[in-house]
């Protein structure tokens, strides 16, 4: 029998009598920690059965409106702390960052050779494997100079998207789909110099790859109620899988420049070069990948979220595109850097990441230590996450905070760099994401590129005022719906854009 995380029933056989004994003698030393308030706790269970599974953001933000910024829950034996205002932000990733920069050790990641070696994101803690990789993915792909030499391949992946969506002038198409596609290329072709989808292919079989690994950051049942690890088979058979997945995605690539690197050119290094040459295996390499190329479906779920809130509020999209047209020279092509210029065009994507961060949760936190946030004991080993998705829509800190308007932003100064807690799409402390400057980029290129080149309706003359904005919580946390849309390519285009380069 294979234990999922909806399965219950098994709560009765599991729970003998030593086991109670344990959990009893646990639960009485935890009632003496004067821990956050939060709902009240199931005797063994605690609030497992309350959390709902289907949106648990909107659940967390309603517990903090009763219980306040900083609560607590109980899953089994374990504690789950809730941050979700930005002076709680602060205390959790400036503050207390030090004892609270862990990440939750499931066992799924257990489960994968050389897992904890080779991951950033995940890494239990901020050891010394975890500061080399970051260190050398920073001078590699995000530093100022890696972010400047690879703004040609960002230029020509959003020309081949233009050119793609040209040729599917005035039809619906699931912009998210292109978009995922043209980012995934975009960056696998910064980090190993290939591409590993077309624009036409069914992205679907990829993103579901790249969202099984969220599973890697998150307790399941056996972890959290050790008692059933004898019924946890899920747990195998999803590690076989991330394995057999990973090698058919990055297999053949890295086999290829393995053979290749006695012609090594030092002028065209790239990361899958520095790994290769730091003497990381097989499997090391296709986790670093993928844990890095996760974020893709990040970057377009904000882009599908900006062009829907811009598709229903015409006047924002109008006063966008005036900006970026009156910034354009004729004949020139959208460049990036002008792009960080333009007021209007970032308070756009501020907002957009206000209302809809991707990671609603940011990435989990554990707590290395014990330690006291607000006079409240969090012990060690607990989940500690921030609700950002709350503090994003908190009337407390944002005036009319449901509405998308972007003038909120305009000489103000807040920004995406983790020191502005009301605005943590990125995370902030050690942990904050190390993708910024490359995650900015990519979204400032396209989606300028689409408000520019083309001009948008809705399938069936639907009215945008009336699209519908619901989201489904997933990581990264999407819309319900897919965003369907028509583009229309805009007569008298004052930019050039040069002819697709023919595939070699
Ligand atoms: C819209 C796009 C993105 C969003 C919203 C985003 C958001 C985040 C968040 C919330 C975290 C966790 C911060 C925390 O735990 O405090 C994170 C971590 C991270 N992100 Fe991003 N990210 C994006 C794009 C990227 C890109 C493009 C890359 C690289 C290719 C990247 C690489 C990383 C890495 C390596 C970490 C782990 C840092 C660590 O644990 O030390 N991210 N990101």
């Amino acid at each position: 029998m294979e234990l999922n995380d909806d399965n219950y029933l098994l709560f009765p056989i599991l729970l003998s009598p030593s086991i109670l004994i344990f959990i009893f003698v646990w639960y009485k030393a935890s009632k003496g920690l004067k821990l956050p308030p939060g709902p009240p706790a199931w005797p063994i269970i605690g609030n497992t059965l309350d959390l709902d599974a289907q949106k648990p953001h909107t659940w967390l933000a309603n517990l903090a409106k009763c219980y306040g910024p900083l609560i607590s829950l109980r899953l089994g034996p374990k504690f789950l702390v809730v941050a979700s205002s930005p002076a709680t932000a602060r205390e959790i990733l400036k503050t207390h960052d030090k004892d609270l920069s862990g990440r939750y050790k499931s066992r799924l990641s257990t489960a994968i050779p050389d897992f904890k070696s080779s991951v950033i994101v995940l890494s239990a803690d901020c050891n010394e494997r975890w500061r080399f990789l970051r260190s050398n993915a920073h001078l590699e792909l995000f530093s100022a100079r890696a972010i400047e030499s690879h703004s040609k391949i960002r230029a020509e992946k959003a020309e081949e998207m233009l050119h793609f969506l040209f040729e599917k002038d005035n039809e619906v198409v699931a912009i998210a789909d292109i978009l995922y596609a043209t980012i995934v290329n975009s960056l696998t072709n910064t980090m190993l110099s290939e591409d590993i989808i077309g624009l036409e292919e069914n992205v679907d079989d990829l993103r579901k790859f790249s969202r099984s690994l969220i599973e890697f950051a998150v307790p399941g049942m056996a972890d959290i109620f050790s008692v059933m690890e004898v019924f946890d088979s899920g747990t195998k058979r999803k590690a076989k899988e991330y394995k057999e997945k990973s090698r058919a995605v990055w297999g053949n690539i890295v086999r290829d420049r393995r053979g290749r690197q006695k012609d090594f050119d030092a002028t065209r290094m790239d990361f899958l070069d520095v790994l290769i040459r730091n003497s990381f295996d097989d499997c090391q390499i296709f986790n670093v990948f993928s844990e890095l190329f996760v974020t893709s479906d990040s970057i377009s779920t904000t882009l599908e979220w900006a062009v829907a809130e811009l598709t229903r509020n015409q006047e924002a999209f109008t006063k966008l595109r005036d900006e970026i047209t009156k910034s354009i020279e004729e004949g020139t092509t959208i460049t990036e850097n002008h792009l960080t210029k333009l007021p209007y065009f970032q308070a756009c994507i501020k907002e957009t990441l206000r209302l809809h961060p991707p990671s609603p949760f940011l990435v989990p936190h554990c707590a290395l230590q014990s330690c006291k946030v607000m006079n409240y004991e969090v012990p060690k080993n607990s989940l500690v996450v921030v609700n950002i998705y709350a503090i994003g829509r908190d009337p407390n800190t944002w005036e009319d905070p449901l509405s998308f308007k972007p003038e909120r932003f305009l000489g103000k100064n807040i920004d995406l760099k983790g020191t502005h807690y009301e605005l943590l799409p990125f995370g902030g402390g050690r942990r904050i994401c190390i993708g910024i400057p490359l995650a900015l980029k990519q979204i400032q290129l396209l989606l300028a590129s689409l408000v520019y080149a083309f001009d948008w309706s809705l399938p069936d003359g639907m009215d945008p005022t009336k699209l519908d904005m619901s989201d489904k919580f997933s990581i990264p946390l999407g819309r319900a719906k897919p965003l369907l849309l028509i583009l229309k390519k805009r007569k008298h285009l004052k930019i050039h854009i040069p002819p697709p380069r023919p595939k070699i």
